[in-house]
């Protein structure tokens, strides 16, 4: 069941709370008109989004990079909004709007108080549900998914939070952000205790962490899976991007964790984690209470063998090609086993260990899965790290050449384009660069920063084609029977944005279309 077009999951039946125990248990002045009443108003919901109130909510205005929330309360009060928490700016704001409803005010960034205020708003601060987090550069949406199949089997009812997708049982919304602000995720978490949801895999992104995305929830199961250059724009250094992963680790924030230990980076988090972790070793000879062994790989799929500690072992496989695959399934079976849930009770809901997992636009393939004709898959990868691990993983099982098409986001990282390019030009035969997201940037000046890359790598043939419908044309009738054509970027995406217009697109039905113009899918 989809929720339409809505921005958040709710609550059917919500919690209510008086203003004057938010006032009193956070430290707020109630101002406004109608002072007098304004304590014994009851608030049921919370949004930071004027376009996602519901009546009964308390509107956050918060002050952002653009502009402040609190200039959108008239828009709020119209939906239904009960009161607004704001700081004092946001309170002038409000006042010159002139709207009628009671005012919190708070002398703190009023994200820093938005997760407690939610969790009490929602009565969710006392949900005993497992609660899963999964962080890294590359792989957490999949590590999310796999741990949803893998709970499923083991007759868990579950709920996900990640890139593609909120789902609570059946219901199911698009996502925004890898990681909801607090009060979207407080509601979320809401909604599936009323569905009786007993374990939650939530997808945490760097940003969530230092943005107050998860103040008010608490992990039993945190995990670690890689670290590769991204957001730099944001965090400014590597370093800063490693430390608010790193910063997941902590007592404050969960119980335990599972950290991959193949790099440094993840050795480092094991090392310098402030809760108990366990490790999980690819490379032969690294130390570590968990090894995984891949067994066989094609390009329809990976099969491996999972061994732990005191004989705990799992032999599975993952419909999706890439021991980067296996690994994701592997750190979603420790994070189970660390939470007390046997890996016999997951084999046992399993047909002979294939976990049947349906990951939306990650490496999902358009044609038919084992037929000879040239294969076509679509991929949200939008790193160097991400490029390289599907390009190795393609380079064991793609029966012919691999032609791989890609862009590049604009206004994020512009640092890490020539790396894309060259790591897309050293592990394909053919790469076809294409616009993406250009946003505000030509979209032509971010394509030559790739190129540049590709063509330095001295290695593949490249080509430039940027309306991304004619590359994907020119990708199927450059294809051979065994070759396969990989497009990665924009995955489950329904969307382009360029120059602030989000331009309806999806990479995955242009695909398809293609193919079944060249004849190559029914
Ligand atoms: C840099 C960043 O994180 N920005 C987030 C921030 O935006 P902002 O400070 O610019 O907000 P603003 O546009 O000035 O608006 C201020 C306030 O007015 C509100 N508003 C605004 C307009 C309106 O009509 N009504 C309304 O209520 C907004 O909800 C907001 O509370 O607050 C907004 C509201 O929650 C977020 O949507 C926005 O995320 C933007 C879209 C974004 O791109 N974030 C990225 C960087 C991000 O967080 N990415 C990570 C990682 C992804 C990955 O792993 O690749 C993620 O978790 O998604
Ligand atoms: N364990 C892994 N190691 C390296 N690359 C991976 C791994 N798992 C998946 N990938 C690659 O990274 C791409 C993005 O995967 P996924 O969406 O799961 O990552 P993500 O961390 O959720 O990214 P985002 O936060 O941007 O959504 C995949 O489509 C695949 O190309």
């Amino acid at each position: 069941m989809s929720t339409g077009d809505a921005l958040s999951i709710r609550p059917q039946t919500p919690n209510q709370i008086q203003l004057s125990e938010l006032a009193e248990r956070f430290g707020l002045a109630v101002a406004g008109p109608g002072d007098g009443h304004a304590a014994d108003t009851a608030v049921t919901g919370v949004s930071l989004d004027s376009r996602d109130v519901r009546p009964g909510d308390l509107y956050v205005g918060m002050p952002g990079a653009k502009r402040h929330g609190a200039a959108f309360a008239a828009q709020a009060v119209a939906l239904g909004a009960r009161a607004i928490l704001t700081d004092a700016a946001g309170a002038e704001l409000v006042a010159e709007a002139g709207v009628s409803i009671p005012v919190l005010v708070s002398a703190q960034h009023p994200r820093e108080l938005l997760g407690d205020v939610s969790a009490a708003v929602y009565g969710t601060g006392d949900y005993d549900a497992k609660v899963f987090g999964v962080t890294g550069t590359n792989g957490k949406t999949s590590v999310v998914y796999l741990l949803a199949e893998l709970l499923r089997a083991a007759g868990i009812t579950t709920g996900l939070s990640s890139t593609a997708e909120r789902r609570v049982s059946d219901e199911v919304i698009p996502s925004n952000l890898t990681s909801p602000e607090a009060s979207e995720l407080h509601g979320l978490l809401a909604r599936m205790r009323e569905r009786s949801v007993e374990a939650v895999a939530i997808e945490v992104s760097a940003q969530a962490v230092v943005r107050h995305r998860l103040d008010g929830v608490h992990f039993d199961v945190v995990a670690f899976n890689n670290f590769s250059q991204d957001h730099l724009d944001e965090f400014g250094d590597l370093e800063s991007y490693f430390a608010a992963k790193l910063a997941l680790f902590t007592p404050e924030r969960a119980a335990r964790g599972v950290v991959v230990v193949d790099s440094p980076y993840g050795q480092r988090v094991a090392r310098e984690s402030q809760i108990p972790v366990t490790r999980l070793a690819t490379a032969y000879g690294q130390q570590a209470e968990w090894h995984l062994a891949v067994t066989s790989q094609t390009l329809d799929g990976v099969s491996f063998v999972l061994q732990g500690p005191e004989g705990a072992h799992f032999r599975g496989s993952v419909p999706v090609f890439g021991s980067f695959m296996a690994e994701n399934a592997a750190l979603a079976l420790i994070m189970m086993h660390e939470a007390g849930i046997p890996l016999e009770r997951v084999a046992a809901g399993l047909d002979r260990g294939r976990i049947p997992a349906y990951i939306p636009g990650r490496l999902e393939e358009m044609t038919q899965p084992g037929s000879t004709g040239p294969r076509f898959f679509v991929d949200y990868g939008h790193t160097a790290g991400a490029f390289e691990a599907m390009l190795d993983a393609l380079g064991e099982v793609a029966p012919g050449k691999i032609i791989f098409m890609f862009g590049a986001d604009g206004d994020r990282d512009t640092t890490k384009r020539e790396e894309m390019g060259r790591v897309a030009a050293v592990g394909a035969d053919t790469v076809i660069i294409c616009d993406y997201h250009p946003r505000s940037e030509p979209p032509e000046a971010i394509r030559a920063q790739l190129l540049d890359g590709a063509r330095g790598a001295n290695h593949a043939t490249v080509i430039e084609e940027g309306d991304p419908r004619r590359a994907v044309r020119l990708a199927i009738s450059l294809a051979e029977p065994g070759d396969v054509i990989l497009y990665a970027g924009p995955g489950h995406e329904d969307h382009q944005e360029v120059a602030g217009q989000f331009i309806p697109y999806s990479a995955r039905d242009e695909v398809r279309g293609a193919l079944r113009e060249a004849g190559l899918l029914s």
